[in-house]
């Protein structure tokens, strides 16, 4: 079957440092794919190597079939949207969108039609005579994306579009980007370190850490599975809680003092791990009852949610994050329990342990 695009394994070294440790990844016609990681893992040096703006130290680059390793950025077909926009400041919209074809010696009224779908698309067609000078954050990341657009790209590819925009702009930008991709239909390939815009936005996440894939996934699957103890962390916010314990046969007691039975495969000999709980699936009780009794020390109301900082007789913290107003003070007593099917559990190398219920 042939693929949108395919990274066998590639590798990138710049000097003596290696960046990119060996990646293979496919991914499908029409797919909406995120890179996401923390800084410095990788991810835009990725996006480089496929959009030809750099080239792998070895491996390669199958586009629809074809290996395009050497081959320039221009004539891969692929439109990049960068971080800063880059737009010329001294064009006009419409100029900023044409530029590209122009160059390109494309015919006037094609270019004009082109324009015409993207900026309509976009809503910034009332714009077309401003200069990028004269437009909001949000007008200027449309034009980026417009003149992505305009050059009808196989595949788009998007490095972090939305990081200099407001926390509301990017909530609006981020559905205009997924309804986009839902009215155009094509391969996108997104670059952040923001695991909401992966979740929101995403048919498939990578997450990448060091230079190396840690999972790839559907987003509510690497919510539910995450493979190892990064993703769970990487993947979710507020952060899945994680607390020390041991593990003697199917017998889990926690540094806190918990002692539970976990169904998992029995360990021949005790060793170390780690519990994991995402903070909505605690159970609280305000009586005290529960599995454990912890302190609050801080909380958040919201309205809509109740973010609660505990922390347990021996110091180690807890996050709840509960759906209801309750009333809490600084210093009370709450119990909380930590429902069966909410447990992950991490072994000593930090990969998830399989449950056998
Ligand atoms: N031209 C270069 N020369 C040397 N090192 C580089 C070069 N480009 C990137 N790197 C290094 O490669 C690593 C990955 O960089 P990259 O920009 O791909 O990370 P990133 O995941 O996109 O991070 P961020 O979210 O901060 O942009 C970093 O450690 C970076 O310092």
């Amino acid at each position: 079957m042939t693929h949108a695009l395919e990274l066998k394994a590639i590798r990138k070294s710049f000097g003596d440092v290696d960046v990119i440790h060996g990646i293979d990844l496919h991914m499908e016609d029409g797919e909406f794919v995120v890179f996401v990681g923390p800084s410095g893992c990788g991810k835009s040096t990725l996006l480089r190597l496929i959009a030809g703006l750099d080239d792998p130290t070895s491996g390669d680059i199958v586009l629809q079939g074809k290996r395009v390793n050497g081959v320039p950025a221009s004539e891969r077909g692929l439109s990049m949207v960068f971080q800063s926009y880059a737009l010329y400041p001294h064009m006009t919209v419409r100029q900023n969108l044409s530029f590209g074809l122009e160059n390109m010696r494309m015919p006037r009224a094609e270019i004009d039609r082109r324009v015409e779908d993207a900026a309509r698309l976009l809503q910034i067609d009332p714009l077309l005579k401003r200069r990028p000078g004269q437009l909001s954050g949000g007008q200027r990341q449309r034009v980026a994306i417009g003149r992505a657009i305009v050059r009808e790209p196989v595949i788009f590819l998007f490095d972090e579009p939305l990081s200099n925009l407001d926390a509301e702009l990017r909530l609006q930008m981020r559905v205009e980007i997924s309804d986009l991709h839902a009215k155009l239909g094509n391969t996108m390939i997104y670059v952040t370190h923001d695991q909401i815009e992966a979740m929101t936005m995403a048919d498939r996440i990578v997450v990448l850490r060091a230079g190396r894939v840690e999972q790839v996934g559907k987003p509510l699957d690497l919510y539910n599975h995450p493979a190892n103890r990064f993703v769970a962390g990487f993947i979710g916010a507020p952060q899945m809680n994680f607390l020390a314990g041991t593990l003697d046969g199917t017998t889990l007691t926690l540094d806190c003092g918990l002692v539970r039975q976990v169904p998992v495969a029995p360990a021949p000999a005790p060793v170390q791990v780690t519990f994991g709980i995402r903070p909505e699936r605690v159970a609280v009780s305000l009586d005290g009852e529960g599995d454990m009794t912890v302190t609050v020390e801080n909380y958040e109301q919201l309205g809509a949610v109740t973010y609660i900082y505990c922390t347990f007789p021996g110091g180690e913290r807890l996050t709840v994050q509960h759906a209801q107003q309750i009333p809490l003070r600084r210093g009370q007593t709450l119990g909380v329990s930590f429902p069966p099917d909410a447990l992950h559990l991490f072994g000593p190398d930090d990969t998830a342990m399989e449950m056998t219920t």
